[in-house]
């Protein structure tokens, strides 16, 4: 018996975040009923095909009556728009939570919403691919990745531990931060990283003098990395960018910095500045490896195709 169990679990967006949700919900039997809702008819037709839930319902608002659960999974910028949609249904007592990639704007846009007696704690698994959309889902997406939670002053206790409990049975490891500095962690250690993926791809595709076959034709392993990167969704990493804007312009800021040092070292030959900036990053690398976040090959949870 899992040490979370759930009557009801409400999931409000059913992509690649919701989707492998609805499996590890029911792969190791976390509720007794799923209820699944998301804008597009298409996608909610989707879901049903696959029988990721036991329930589906065009309206968000019919679909977390009685949930004891409720976990928002759509693009952080959609995140009022649902608030506002859900909160005159939501049950009191009931826990609601979300997946979004920043927490400062969620909490923001959410919390205004949130009905007294219900109990509101964003979180954010850090999992996922470049892949979206109901297809994209997997079991096993959150096991041994982190999971974290961003609870405002005063929640309750007991319900913060109950929706750690759920992540720790769908295989995560849980940390509680604020959600200041969760957006400034996630901000150097995913959205840069992402960002510099999206310039450094357009960049090549914008060369004059190399063609794009050649781009394709040639891509070395670490070009292909960025590629995988800049394949994510562009409607999710838009709403990333412009909600977490000051987090990753402050980030941006000390990037560039950094980057005209590198490109100083390289005008003027000093081979000892690159030599050692080299050698402290491989040590980065190792720690991630050895405190068993990355496999051999960095594929973050990677989707086997
Ligand atoms: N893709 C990833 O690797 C990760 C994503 N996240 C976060 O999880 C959330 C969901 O991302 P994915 O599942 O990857 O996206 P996705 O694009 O695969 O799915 C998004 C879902 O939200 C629905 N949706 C969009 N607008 C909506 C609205 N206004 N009302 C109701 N449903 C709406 C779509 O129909 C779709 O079902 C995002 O906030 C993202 O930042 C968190 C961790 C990893
Ligand atoms: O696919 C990758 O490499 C990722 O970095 C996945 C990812 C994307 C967004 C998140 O908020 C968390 C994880």
């Amino acid at each position: 018996m899992p040490s979370a169990h759930f009557e009801r679990i409400a999931l409000i967006g059913i992509g690649l975040i919701g989707s492998s949700l609805a499996r590890v919900i029911r792969d190791k039997g976390l509720a007794r009923d799923i209820v699944i809702s998301t804008r597009s008819p298409a996608t909610l037709a989707r879901a049903a095909e696959l029988g990721l839930g036991d329930r589906y319902c065009a309206d968000a608002g019919e679909a977390v009556e009685g949930a004891d659960l409720v976990i928002v999974s759509v693009p952080v910028g959609a995140s009022e728009a649902v608030a506002q949609a859900i909160a005159p249904h939501l049950k009191p007592g009931a826990i609601l939570t979300d997946v979004g990639s920043t927490k400062a704007s969620v909490v923001a846009q959410m919390a205004p919403h949130v009905p007294a007696g219900v109990h509101f704690i964003p979180g954010h698994p850090i999992a996922g691919t470049e892949h979206s959309g109901p297809d994209a889902g997997f079991a096993s997406l959150f096991q041994n990745r982190w999971c974290i939670l961003t609870p405002t002053e005063g929640t309750d206790p007991e319900a913060i531990e109950r929706l750690a409990a759920f992540w720790r049975d769908c295989g995560s490891n849980v940390d509680v931060m604020d959600p200041q500095h969760h957006d400034l962690v996630l901000a150097i250690v995913s959205h840069l990283p992402h960002i510099i993926a999206y310039n450094i791809v357009g960049t090549a595709d914008d060369l004059e003098t190399v063609t794009k076959s050649e781009v394709i034709k040639y891509s070395a392993s670490g070009f292909r990395d960025f590629t995988r990167l800049a394949a994510s969704d562009p409607t999710m990493w838009r709403d990333v960018c412009l909600h977490n804007k000051e987090a990753i312009l402050e980030m941006l800021a000390r990037f560039s910095e950094d980057l005209a040092a590198l490109q100083r070292a390289i005008r003027w030959g000093d081979g000892q500045a690159l030599f050692d900036l080299f050698t402290r990053t491989r040590g980065i690398r190792r720690s991630i490896i050895e405190a068993g976040q990355e496999t051999a090959a960095p594929d973050f949870g990677r989707q086997k195709v």
